[in-house]
C-alpha cells in the first residue's frame, strides 16, 4: 500500500527513479521506476532481498548516488536540480546519517564527534545548539562518555554516539544503514530503541535499512522492495502482514 493522502508532510519522495549500473549487457537495472513518499516523523524501515535494490534507493534518496532518471525531493528540494556542490552543503544542512560500521573519527572524543556536523557547517555553539545537544545526548543516554574516544566505547555505546551526531543538527531526514549490523542483540534493541525515541521524542524521520525482522519492528512503517520496486509500503503492519509480504505473498493493508 501506498501513503498518498495529499495532507501528510512528506520528509521525501521520488518518482519515476531508476537506477543502472553498467552498460550493455553487463547493465544491472538497481532501481526500476520506483514512486515512494516518506512522510516527515515517522520511523520507516526499508526491506527485501539482498541485491533488491534497499541501499541503491536508500543512497539515491540521500543524493550519495546520482539516479538514471526520475526524480527525488528531500525536504521539499529536488536534488536532480543541484550540482556536487550544492548537494554537499544541502547534505550537511538537511541529512543525518548512521552507518553499520560507525565512522566515529578515532581522534575526536564522543562529545567532539556529536559536535562536528555543527562545526563542519559553521554553526555558532549558541543556546540553541547547546539545548539541542543536551538533549540528544541525555535522550541516547552517553552523557558520561562524551569525554572517552571512540575505542574506549562498546559498539553499542559508538553507535549511540553516532546517532547523536545524525541527530544534533535537527535534519530534516536521517538515514540509518543496517545500524544494528555490528552489535549483539542486546545492543541492537537498545540501539533501535534509541532510534524510535529519537522519532516519538523529538520529531525526527528516520528512514532505515535491515535485513532483520526484529529491527523492523521498531519502525512505524516498512517499504517493502524487490527486484528494483516497491512491493509495498506497510502502514504499522503486524509481524504477520510484514512476514507474509516478505515471503511474496499478497501484500497485506496495513492498518
Ligand atoms: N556500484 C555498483 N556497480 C554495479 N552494480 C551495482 C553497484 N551497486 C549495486 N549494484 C547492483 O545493484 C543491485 C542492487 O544492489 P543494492 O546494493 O542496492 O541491493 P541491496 O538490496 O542493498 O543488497 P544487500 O542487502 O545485499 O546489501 C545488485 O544487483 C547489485 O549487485
Amino acid at each position: 500500500m501506498t501513503i498518498t493522502q495529499t495532507s501528510v508532510r512528506l520528509a521525501a519522495s521520488a518518482r519515476g527513479l531508476t537506477r543502472v549500473y553498467g552498460q550493455g549487457d553487463a547493465s544491472v537495472h538497481a532501481l526500476r521506476g520506483v514512486d515512494l513518499d516518506l512522510p516527515a516523523g515517522r520511523f520507516t524501515a526499508i526491506m527485501g532481498p539482498s541485491g533488491s535494490g534497499k541501499s541503491t534507493l536508500m543512497h539515491c534518496l540521500a543524493g550519495l548516488d546520482t539516479p538514471t532518471g526520475g526524480s527525488v525531493q528531500v525536504a521539499g528540494r529536488a536534488l536532480e536540480d543541484m550540482d556536487d556542490t550544492a548537494l554537499t552543503i544541502f547534505r550537511r544542512e538537511h541529512v543525518g546519517f548512521v552507518f553499520q560500521s560507525f565512522n566515529l573519527l578515532p581522534m575526536l572524543t564522543a562529545g567532539q564527534n556529536v559536535l562536528l556536523p555543527l562545526e563542519l557547517a559553521g554553526r555558532r555553539v549558541d543556546a540553541e545548539v547547546r539545548d539541542r545537544y543536551d538533549l540528544v545526548v541525555d535522550v541516547l543516554g552517553i552523557r558520561d562518555r562524551l569525554g572517552h574516544r571512540p575505542t574506549e566505547l562498546s559498539g553499542g555505546q559508538q553507535q549511540r554516539v553516532a546517532i547523536a551526531r545524525a541527530l544534533v543538527s535537527q535534519p530534516d531526514i536521517v538515514f540509518a544503514d543496517e545500524p544494528t549490523g555490528n552489535l549483539d542483540s542486546d545492543a541492537s534493541a537498545e540501539v533501535l530503541g534509541f532510534l524510535r525515541r529519537s522519532v516519538r521524542e523529538l520529531g525526527q524521520t528516520v528512514v532505515m535499512v535491515t535485513h532483520e525482522l526484529d529491527a523492523a519492528a521498531y519502525a512505524d512503517d516498512v517499504v517493502v522492495i524487490a527486484d528494483g520496486q516497491i512491493r509495498a509500503h506497510l502502514v504499522e503492519p503486524t509481524a504477520e502482514q510484514l512476514v507474509e509480504t516478505l515471503r511474496g505473498g499478497r501484500p497485506g493493508a496495513g492498518r
